[in-house]
């Protein structure tokens, strides 16, 4: 449950006020006493005896909203009519359309649009199949699919409960990257279908963006499309997120003054997420990683080693630590979570090597409170937007996409991943880097581009060594 009111518990509370009396000025007390925070406060008709009001606040949760309504209806002479979640009101009817980019005004335009003429366009697609990046969206589209089994920290919801966030990833694209996704929600969790399912739709697409699949299926998915289609196959979850890790982490090492293969990494999490981040982390030069997951630190002795596991714990944990999670934190330089809420306490981050680093990204609810891991470390991060440092996957895939998309990549590397990172993390300038500035903002506006950027010069033989400063906002053609 949150703790403070937040702009997700944002309402607007209907009601009349008698015109001369005080209980206008009056409302945005009774929210503030309720705990509540005022956003707006519009008259919406004014008579001579009555105002009608929209009160717009946010609020913690939906019991906080019950208590916010009853402070104002206690307000002498207000009535109540009408109280809307802003949340869902945004919802209504979706958040995202199609619309045409050619005009349909005569039948001149609609005989080029559509039939007979585009009849010629299909056919010299089906001569030259090269054709269709040039004269359809395929090269702006991308699939974003999921069959709802892991969905944000909600678990397996399904895919019609997946949709918003599915739709909220499409707008997501098209908002910092100008792609066109379709959210794809599929009724099935079996490998195979899934599988199939987006073979058979990928003709239309320039890349496949994998979502909320849970693990370790999601990797299988992975590895089969990979194998089996000619466009990029990125797993949001995996990849988004140890591209976002790794920038970070380049950044909080430079604010501490240490380096990469020589720090010593404990990590909770061994599922997508931790997974991905692992291999990031090791492909960029880490050397001393211990990987915890719920039984503890994964080493080669356990007897539930599934093929992720066993890689982690053939690639990781050279000392054989066999202890919890706890004990990897002993000495260590960096804590990376991306496992479950409030798994630990500021004693254990005290723990840690001096000028620790803690990424505590389990979403909604961090590791640790971030509040209590400030006391002992030097740089914290977390998933959250109401905390300095937020680490969330939109600084990474909307670039990552439309740089494969421009380079017309037919796959995605390991090479492009590592300068994605790099180039997120070089947007921030060493003027701007400190403790709590290691990640710049999603609104950033070189964020996108500079991503973009590197992986599309990547994807077309090679980021020459150059400072990938010269991508930033006012250096571009
Ligand atoms: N901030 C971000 O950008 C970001 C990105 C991706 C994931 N996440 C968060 O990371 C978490 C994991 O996501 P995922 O998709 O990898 O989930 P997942 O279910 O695939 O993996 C969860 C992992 O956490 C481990 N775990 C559970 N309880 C644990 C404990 N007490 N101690 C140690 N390990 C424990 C599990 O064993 C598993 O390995 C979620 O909370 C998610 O919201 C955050
Ligand atoms: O996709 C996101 O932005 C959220 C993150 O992947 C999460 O699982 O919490």
């Amino acid at each position: 449950m949150a703790t403070v009111p937040s702009v997700s518990y944002s309402i607007t509370i209907r009601l009349e006020v008698p015109a001369g009396g005080k209980a206008v000025s009056q409302l945005t007390h009774a929210v503030e006493h309720a705990g509540g925070v005022v956003t707006a406060l519009d008259v919406s008709n004014a008579g001579h005896e009555k105002l009608r009001i929209d009160v717009t606040c946010a609020a913690r949760d939906a019991d906080h909203v019950q208590e916010i309504v009853d402070g104002l209806s206690r307000v002498e002479g207000v009535t109540i009519h009408k109280v809307s979640d802003r949340t869902f009101l945004m919802h209504l009817g979706g958040k995202i359309e199609m619309n045409s980019k050619v005009p349909l005004r005569n039948r001149d335009e609609l005989s080029m649009a559509y039939t007979p003429g585009v009849a010629r366009v299909s056919m010299a697609i089906a001569r030259n199949p090269e054709d269709a990046r040039r004269l359809t969206i395929k090269r702006n589209s991308v699939a974003v699919v999921t069959d709802g089994s892991a969905v944000l920290g909600l678990g397996n919801i399904g895919p019609a409960a997946a949709l918003p966030v599915m739709e909220g990833k499409a707008a997501l694209f098209k908002r910092f990257a100008g792609i066109d996704a379709w959210p794809i929600c599929l009724d099935t969790q079996d490998v195979d279908e899934i599988v199939r399912a987006v073979q058979l739709i990928s003709p239309g697409f320039g890349g496949i963006n994998l979502e909320d699949i849970s693990a370790p299926r999601c990797f299988e998915v992975e590895r089969r499309l990979r194998e089996l289609l000619d466009i990029p196959v990125f797993h949001d979850d995996q990849h988004g997120t140890a591209i976002c890790v790794l920038a970070a982490l380049t950044n909080a090492l430079k604010v501490v003054g240490k380096e990469l293969p020589h720090v010593r990494i404990a990590m909770a999490g061994a599922g997508a997420a931790g997974s991905a981040v692992l291999r990031l982390l090791l492909a960029a030069g880490a050397k001393d990683v211990i990987v915890c997951d719920y039984r503890g630190a994964i080493h080669e002795g356990r007897d539930d080693l599934d093929d992720s596991l066993r890689w982690i714990a053939e690639n990781t944990n050279s000392g054989n630590y066999t202890g919890d999670l706890r004990g990897a934190l002993e000495g260590a330089d960096v804590f990376i979570g991306v496992s479950a809420p409030g798994i630990l306490t500021g004693e254990d981050i005290a723990r840690m090597a001096d000028d620790a680093i803690v990424f505590a990204l389990a979403n909604p609810e961090p590791e640790v409170s971030p509040d209590e891991a400030r006391e002992y470390a030097a740089v914290v991060a977390t998933g959250r937007s109401d905390y300095p440092n937020q680490i969330n996957n939109v600084l990474a895939f909307p670039g990552v996409f439309r740089g494969l998309l421009d380079a017309q990549a037919k796959e995605v590397t390991e090479e492009m991943l590592l300068a994605a990172a790099r180039a997120l993390a070089s947007v921030v300038t060493d003027d701007e880097l400190g403790p709590n500035y290691i990640i710049p903002s999603v609104f950033h506006p070189d964020v996108a581009h500079v991503v973009a950027t590197a992986v599309r010069e990547t994807a077309r033989g090679g980021l020459p060594a150059t400072d990938l400063a010269e991508y930033r906002t006012g250096d571009r053609e």
